[in-house]
C-alpha cells in the first residue's frame, strides 16, 4: 500500500471563513495528505474584512511544538514544510530553523514558501518586517517559491515588461535558492483581460497556463493559499512539477466556480470538495 505523505503547514488560521491554513488544510487532506497544521496567528477572520480579533503565536512556540513532535518520534515522518502568512519575522526565522531540523533527519523533505506579503490596496495586512525576512532570508532556503506578481516584483525589485520578462524575473530567483518558482497570479503589460494566468519556472523550462477570469463582486481571499497547498500536496502524492501545476490550477478553478455559483465571498471548499479532488476542467500549460 502506498504511504500517506505528511506535511507540516505553518500559516494563519481564521476561525470564520478561509485563508491560510483555513483555506489549505482541508483541501490538502481531501487529496490524501496527512496535514500537521501549525497556526502562526489565530484571527477571527481574514484581514481583508478590515477588522479582526485574535493573536499572533509567540515565535518560541514554533520550536516548542516541533520539539513535542520530535519527542514522540514522529518528526522524521515529515515529508514537507509549507509556510505562508506569518505574524512576525521572528516566526519566519523559527520556521527556517524547523526546516533545517527536518531536513537533517529527512534530507528529501521539501520546503515550499508562499511569500505572503502585505497588499495595502487589497487590504491584506502583513507586518512590514515580514517582507524583509522573506526577501533576505526565506528565499535562500526554499525549495519551491510561490509568489504572486506583486511578491515577484518585490523579490526582483522591479515590474515586468512582458511575459518573457516574468520568466526572466523568476529565473533570477532560481539563482538565489529555489529549484522551482510558481507565479500564482501573473500581471504584465499586454496580458489578456479575459484570462487568469500562472507560470511555472525551473532552470531548464518554463510553462504558462491560462484559465478563465471569473467575475466576482468582491475578490475571494485565500486563493493563493489554496493554490500553493494543492500544488505541494500533489507533489507529495507523486506528481511531477508540471502535473502538480496543472492540477492545482484546475482544482482552484473548480472551487472558484462553486464560490461564484453560490454568490459567496468566502471560498466554498466544503461544497467543492469532490470537484477539487477530481477536477472536471483541465488546463494545459504551454511551454514558453
Ligand atoms: N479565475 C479567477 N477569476 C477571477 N479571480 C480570480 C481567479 N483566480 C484567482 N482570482 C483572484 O485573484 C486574486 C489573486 O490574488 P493575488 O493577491 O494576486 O494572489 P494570492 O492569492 O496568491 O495572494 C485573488 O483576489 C483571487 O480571488
Ligand atoms: C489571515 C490571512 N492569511 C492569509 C492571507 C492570504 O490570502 P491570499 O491567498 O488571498 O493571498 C490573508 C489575506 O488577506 C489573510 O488575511
Ligand atoms: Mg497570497
Amino acid at each position: 500500500m502506498k504511504r500517506t505523505p505528511h506535511l507540516l503547514a505553518i500559516q494563519s488560521h481564521v476561525v470564520f471563513g478561509h485563508a491560510g491554513n483555513s483555506a489549505a488544510v482541508f483541501p490538502m487532506a481531501r487529496l490524501g495528505v496527512n496535514v500537521w497544521p501549525l497556526n502562526t496567528v489565530q484571527f477571527s477572520n481574514h484581514t481583508q474584512y478590515g477588522q479582526w480579533t485574535g493573536e499572533v503565536l509567540a515565535p518560541q512556540q514554533i520550536p516548542a511544538l516541533v520539539d513535542g513532535i520530535e519527542a514522540i518520534g514522529e518528526l522524521g515522518h515529515c515529508d514537507a514544510v509549507l509556510s505562508g502568512y506569518l505574524g512576525s519575522a521572528a516566526q519566519g526565522r523559527a520556521i527556517l530553523e524547523v526546516v533545517r531540523r527536518i531536513k537533517a533527519i529527512n534530507p528529501r523533505a521539501l520546503y515550499l514558501c508562499d511569500p505572503v506579503m502585505g497588499h495595502p490596496q487589497k487590504g491584506c495586512i502583513v507586518a512590514p518586517e515580514v517582507s524583509d525576512f522573506l526577501l533576505n532570508e526565506a528565499l535562500a532556503v526554499a525549495d519551491v517559491l510561490c509568489p504572486n506578481q506583486l511578491e515577484l516584483d518585490s523579490f526582483v525589485g522591479r515590474r515586468p515588461d512582458s511575459l518573457a520578462d516574468c520568466v526572466a524575473m523568476a529565473r533570477t530567483l532560481l539563482a538565489r535558492g529555489p529549484q522551482a518558482v510558481v507565479v500564482k497570479h501573473l500581471d504584465y503589460p499586454g496580458k489578456s483581460a479575459e484570462d487568469f494566468e500562472m507560470l511555472l519556472v525551473t532552470a531548464e523550462q518554463a510553462w504558462h497556463l491560462r484559465r478563465p477570469l471569473l467575475a466576482f463582486p468582491r475578490q475571494p481571499v485565500g486563493v493563493g493559499d489554496l493554490t500553493s497547498g494543492l500544488f505541494l500536496a500533489r507533489l507529495l502524492l507523486g506528481d511531477g512539477l508540471l502535473h502538480a501545476f496543472e492540477f492545482s490550477a484546475a482544482a482552484v478553478h473548480e472551487v472558484l466556480l462553486e464560490t461564484q455559483a453560490c454568490g459567496s465571498y468566502e471560498l466554498q471548499l466544503v461544497r467543492a470538495q469532490d470537484r477539487l479532488a477530481q477536477p472536471r476542467v483541465r488546463f494545459t500549460a504551454e511551454p514558453v
